[in-house]
């Protein structure tokens, strides 16, 4: 297993967010959390990310506990965080120049027509679409020697047919960057598509209501056009959490 997450237990402030909390997480597996506002989606990637050190439980990582800041995960938050005064290439390469790396900077050149950046290297932040500067920051994080990604709603501040680009281009990249993903969304659709399984998550404080496994499903807009029971059936979950 390449991530587990064991009995995660945290509180705000008193507030119970998450109580026993499990789940695992197979390597290249593509996975997405599905919950109510507030339920504490977020705060797994936090202590995921090293963020938040106070909970009780265990996070392992192929077998080894893992705690704090690890090399294991590269975080996206929704907010793309590009520095504006940066290149393009500078921006994505910023890993390599933390950890002395030459290295990264030649994959990031080697990436970027595969992400849609290619003409932009030496462009700044604010020459880009939110779709592009997205696929800037997605870039920058999968050019992260993390073997495990948490992305948190990446694609939550884009229009619906940017959005729908962004989700089609990740699906077609899976093939080639198969990574192992844990992606934070409030889009049903989004984890459908995207999602080898989907976890969703109770009202605070947090448990698996419901794991829907999609492995055996031939992803395309068709497929995820014809999965109306299967939407209702999770919106009807998410709805019932919404006014518990
Ligand atoms: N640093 C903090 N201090 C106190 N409370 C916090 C802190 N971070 C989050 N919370 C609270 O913890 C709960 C879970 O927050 P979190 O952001 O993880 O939820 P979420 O499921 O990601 O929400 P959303 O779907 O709205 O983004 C919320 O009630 C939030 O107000």
């Amino acid at each position: 297993m390449k991530l587990r997450v064991d009995h995660l237990r945290l509180a705000f402030d008193g507030a119970l967010i998450l109580d026993n909390l499990s789940f695992e997480v197979r390597e290249r597996e593509f996975v997405s959390i599905l919950g109510p506002s507030g339920c504490g989606k977020s705060t797994i990637l936090n202590i995921l990310a090293g963020v938040l050190p106070d909970y009780d439980g265990c996070v392992e990582v192929d077998g080894e506990p893992v705690f704090g800041v690890s090399r294991h995960f590269a975080y996206m938050p929704q907010n793309d965080l590009l520095l504006e005064w940066k290149t393009i290439l500078d921006n994505v390469s910023l890993y390599g120049l933390i950890h002395h790396d030459r290295s990264i900077r030649q994959k990031a050149q080697a990436d970027f027509k595969t992400f849609g950046l290619e003409g932009y290297e030496g462009a700044y932040p604010s020459a880009l679409s939110g779709g592009m500067r997205q696929r800037a920051a997605f870039l920058r994080t999968s050019l992260c020697e993390a073997d495990i990604l948490l992305l948190d709603e990446p694609f939550g501040a884009l229009d619906v047919i940017t959005r729908n680009e962004m989700q089609d281009w990740l699906l077609s990249l899976r093939t080639r960057y198969n990574r192992t993903t844990l992606l934070v969304t409030h889009d049903i659709d989004e984890a459908l598509y995207l999602s080898d399984r989907i976890l969703i998550l109770s009202n605070k404080p947090s448990r698996i209501l419901k794991e829907i496994d999609l492995r055996q499903q031939s992803k395309s807009r068709d497929w995820l056009f014809s999965q109306s029971r299967l939407k209702k059936e999770i919106y009807d979950l998410l709805k019932g959490e919404n006014h518990a």
